[in-house]
């Protein structure tokens, strides 16, 4: 029951597109699923967003959608890796040598006259290779001369030009689809003459803390400013849309509205079996919701659904419990991987970690512990179970995820881990 009577029972239409038609429903009350299950039911519901073009300077930590071709070749033309004196590796194959010096190029001259042979042209780095050449001597070799040179080696071969294509010929992936796009990415891109690319938008995030006693002051809202930490980094755009009282209409209005400008809506707490529950009180009538538990400690009551905003879009709505450590380690669990999903990242196999020490724990959920890291890949579980401290959680690298059934594992196993960030 909730605190106002206003309760939803509003049924969107049935939900139609690429994403599935709604969220298997809840069988009994006391059924577990597995986090592996529940993930997936989330994941059903997101998939990559439409790709959009951008300039390649804007497109830092977004994701490729399609395979990226080079323009050009890179280099662009012959030119010289070394400041020196461009010459046929045939006239300097003895030492020492003198050669008439024929003319000067630096960086940034057009296109140079071939090279005769029996003579060499001072070159800077950068600068087009005239035809014929294959050799840049760098000064070092030489006494410099202006009119003349002496070079001073031997030069066995060519080298100390780098070749137009060599790093990339124009019409090769530069850049793959699904990479997730780095500073040096970009610089690939503009240096094969590609101005704009094909990206997976950054997801858009609504945040929805609810509960009166955090719209009283009561409590501070702890859970919005963790999700939002969270999401930023892993490429999401973050707005928080709480928080909202316990009044099913209010919330109804305020997930709609979070909705229409948002790729995933979060909504943290109120979904339990407690008198006020408001997000399980408000959507848990709709077909496109399911609420139930999930067997996992800290975490167990979970829900997700999906809101139809203008136009028909459909956007997937992830209810996460109240209490913090369950809100931030449900959010590792089940909305890291839809943000990755929507971000058009593929999903990618779990981190795992050695045990530093034996870790004891029996349970028929997945139990998450949290645990510091004490070399390259080794953990140590922090003594006393994380519960609802948050003062643990802070204190913790990562949460040992133990799977339910486990028996005592000894020092040594690799376990699955979810870094916190
Ligand atoms: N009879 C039962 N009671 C509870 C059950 C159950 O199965 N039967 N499950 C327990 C478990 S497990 C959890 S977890 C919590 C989840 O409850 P809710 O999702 O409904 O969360 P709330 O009741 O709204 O809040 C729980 C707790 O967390 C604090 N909170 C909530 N939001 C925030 C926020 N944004 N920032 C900081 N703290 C927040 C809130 O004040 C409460 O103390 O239910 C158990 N009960
Ligand atoms: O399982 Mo609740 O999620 O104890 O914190």
């Amino acid at each position: 029951m909730s605190r106002s009577s206003a309760t939803s029972s509003s049924r969107p239409p049935p939900p139609s597109g690429s994403r599935p038609a709604r969220c298997s429903p809840a069988t009994r009350a006391d059924r577990l699923d597995s986090v592996e299950a529940h993930r997936d039911r989330i994941l059903g519901l997101t998939a990559p967003l439409p790709a959009v073009t951008v300039p390649v300077a804007d497109a830092v930590g977004l994701v490729t959608a399609a395979d990226v071709v080079a323009a050009v070749d890179l280099p662009a033309f012959d030119h010289a890796a070394m400041d020196g004196y461009a010459v046929r590796a045939a006239d300097v194959a003895t030492e020492p040598v003198v050669l008439p010096v024929a003319g000067v190029v630096a960086a940034g001259d057009a296109e140079q006259p071939a090279l005769d042979a029996g003579t060499a042209r001072r070159i800077m780095t950068g600068a087009p290779a005239p035809a014929g050449a294959d050799v840049v001597v760098p000064f070092e070799w030489t006494d410099r001369g202006v009119e003349q040179v002496r070079i001073d080696r031997r030069v066995a071969s060519a080298q100390n030009i780098r070749r137009a294509g060599e790093d990339l010929v124009a019409g090769a992936v530069a850049v793959p689809a699904g990479t997730r796009l780095a500073p040096q990415h970009l610089a690939l891109l503009v240096a094969v003459g590609v101005e704009s690319a094909a990206v997976h938008p950054a997801p858009r995030v609504a945040v929805l803390a609810t509960g009166e006693e955090l719209t009283s002051g009561q409590v501070p809202d702890s859970n919005t400013v963790a999700i939002a930490a969270a999401a930023a980094p892993l490429g999401s755009v973050v707005r928080s849309f709480g928080p909202v009282p316990d009044d099913p209409a209010r919330l109804v209005a305020r997930l709609a509205e979070a909705a229409e400008s948002a790729d995933l809506v979060v909504t943290t707490g109120g979904v339990s079996a407690g008198d006020h529950d408001v997000v399980k009180a408000a959507l848990r009538d709709r077909d496109a919701f399911w609420f139930g538990s999930v067997a996992v400690k800290p975490g167990r009551p979970q829900g997700c659904g999906v809101v139809t905003a203008s136009g028909g879009r459909r956007v997937p709505v992830v209810c996460l419990p109240g209490t913090p450590v369950a809100a931030y380690s449900s959010f590792r669990l089940f909305v890291e991987p839809a943000l990755r999903s929507l971000g058009g990242v593929a999903r990618r196999a779990s981190a795992r970690a050695a045990l530093d020490a034996p870790v004891a724990v029996s349970s028929d959920r997945t139990v998450l512990l949290p645990a510091r890291y004490v070399g390259p890949g080794r953990v140590a579980q922090l003594p006393g179970h994380v519960g609802h401290s948050q003062r643990l959680l802070a204190s913790a690298d990562v949460l040992l995820v133990v799977p339910p059934g486990a028996a005592a594992l000894p020092a040594g196993s690799e376990v699955e881990i979810l870094p916190l960030g």
